[in-house]
């Protein structure tokens, strides 16, 4: 992908900056790769616990939301520091595609022989320099100070070396160098915008724009995806309103009713969160739940099932809207872990209509026709929530989605069989890649005829533009054109 021939600056061990002090930090601060040196400044801390969340991603697939917290705790960082600490982390996350061509025109070898302990370093110092305001010298300095302390004193001399490489140019400066040109449009979207090359074309299927006419959509979503999103707050039905939210400083959102935007500050701290009357919930993920709920049933409407329930966001809404109408929902989760969270997200619903159960919903205990609606919120490879993870379009592959799809089907089709002649089943993917939306439903539904696709956008009416596929008879959100993740929505009747 880096055409070297144009790097301005050859391998050269000898380049700007090589062999230096290693920044202003001085020498001599040790090398023990474990321990924080207690004399490290405010500044080195905060990029050590970066470091740290994104060596741990690396390395064992850590997930950086639940990392970094509790880093932050432990080091007892607060305020401004954590806020810069998590702007560092996630954003090294997101640009790690860009940052990665521009680290490769600046080393004589492949990034790929990088040690890993070190790769996280250049990241580190390469969003410093490119993705934020930092001046150039602290960037480095600190940075630096953070490798003397984690890989000793010699390999912080190659983290200084590169990083005054990369310092000499500016972001836009270095996409002009490593990006490909507009004969591969698709390869200059992956590293100006930090994705996967597949993922981009992926996404531009689904999108269904033309890499002959530019792929200006996809190009806004790919942005998209690198904007921090906001917190969307579920005020759950019977107990919260969006009153209590607004009061909570969070303000009314677009299109659910029971969604409110969170513009700053921690939600674990709001008083109705940690009563667990309000849950942090993608607005996208509130619509899709919701749009289950509007599909007229005839006659009974009191039996319903989440099969795929872990950890319970959708359960939460689902139960409360049950318990409004005196219906019940049976919630299902096979990890008995991800069902404790289901437990506790659907404790107290109205008239305590959620029930959990630790099930294979691909064998279910249930008899067939049992349910009036029924939620099968497949595991998929959540490249719908890529603002939210951003490390993981690094780690989902296009194998991830071909393992995925058996599962997927089989739960499609024990959701049909689970619901009642008359009753709805809505198939659900935080994904918008089509082998697993379109592709499932395509396969499930070629041998029902017992299965009839409803429009679902007709059931979302407040939100412009997501109808979807084949006569828009599904329902996909876009972060770019809605502000919510990718989530896609099929309805499908069981015929009576
Ligand atoms: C996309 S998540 C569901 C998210 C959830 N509906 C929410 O809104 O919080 C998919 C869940 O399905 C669970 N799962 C995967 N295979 C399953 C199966 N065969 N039966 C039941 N649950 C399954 C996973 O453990 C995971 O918790």
């Amino acid at each position: 992908m880096t055409d070297r021939s144009r790097s301005p600056y050859r391998p050269g061990r000898r380049g700007p900056g090589s062999g230096g002090s290693g920044g202003k930090g001085g020498k001599g601060q040790g090398n023990d790769p474990q321990k924080p040196a207690p004399s490290a400044s405010p500044g080195t801390a905060v990029r050590r616990v970066a470091y740290d969340v994104l060596r741990a991603v690396q390395e064992r697939d850590a997930y950086a939301n639940l990392l970094l917290p509790a880093k932050l705790r432990d080091r007892g960082l607060t305020g401004r520091d954590a806020a810069l600490a998590t702007e560092l982390t996630y954003g090294t996350l997101r640009r790690q595609g860009t940052y990665d061509a521009v680290l490769d025109a600046c080393i004589d070898r492949s990034l790929s022989s990088v040690d890993a302990e070190v790769l996280p370093l250049l990241r580190l110092g390469a969003h410093q320099l490119l993705g934020t305001g930092i001046p150039p010298h602290a960037a480095v300095s600190a940075t630096v100070n953070v490798a003397r302390r984690t890989v000793g004193q010699h390999r912080s001399r190659f983290v200084n070396a590169v990083l005054r490489k990369v310092g000499a140019r500016d972001l836009d400066a270095w996409l002009e160098i490593v990006a490909p040109g507009a004969d591969d449009p698709v390869g200059r979207l992956a590293v100006v915008h930090s994705h996967p090359r597949w993922v981009v074309q992926a996404l531009a299927r689904a999108l269904g724009d033309d890499p002959a006419g530019g792929l200006d959509e996809t190009e806004r979503l790919l942005a998209a995806h690198n904007e921090r999103p906001e917190v969307t707050l579920l005020a759950k039905p019977g107990r919260a309103s969006i009153a209590d939210l607004v009061n909570a400083g969070a303000r009314e959102a677009r299109y659910s009713p029971y969604a409110a935007y969170l513009p700053e500050g921690d939600p674990a701290l709001l008083t109705e969160v940690r009563q667990r009357r309000v849950a942090v919930q993608d607005e996208a993920s509130q619509l899709v739940a919701l749009a289950l709920t509007r599909v007229q049933v005839d006659g009974a409407d009191a039996r319903w099932l989440d099969a795929c329930a872990g950890p319970g966001g959708k359960a939460a809404m689902l139960a409360g809207l049950a318990g409004q109408r005196e219906a019940r929902l049976l919630a299902a989760e096979v990890q008995p872990a991800r069902a404790g969270l289901v437990a506790q997200a659907v404790h107290r619903s109205v008239r305590d209509a959620g029930r959990v159960v630790v099930a294979d919903s691909t064998r279910p205990a249930w008899k067939d026709g049992s349910f009036d609606r029924v939620l099968v919120d497949a595991p998929c490879t959540g490249l719908g929530a890529l603002r939210r993870r951003p490390e993981a379009r690094w780690r989902r592959t296009p194998e991830t989605a071909e393992e995925l799809r058996p599962t997927q089907e089989a739960l499609l089709q024990r959701a049909l069989d689970a619901a009642r002649p008359g009753g709805v089943v809505a198939y659900v993917t935080c994904s918008p890649h089509l082998p697993e939306t379109e592709g499932v439903l395509d396969a499930v539904t070629a041998d029902r005829s017992d299965a009839e696709v409803l429009r679902a956008a007709d059931y979302l009416q407040e939100v412009p533009d997501v109808a979807a596929g084949k006569d828009g008879r599904y329902v996909q959100f876009w972060p770019h054109r809605h502000g919510t993740d990718a989530m896609f929505l099929a309805l499908l009747r069981k015929r009576a």
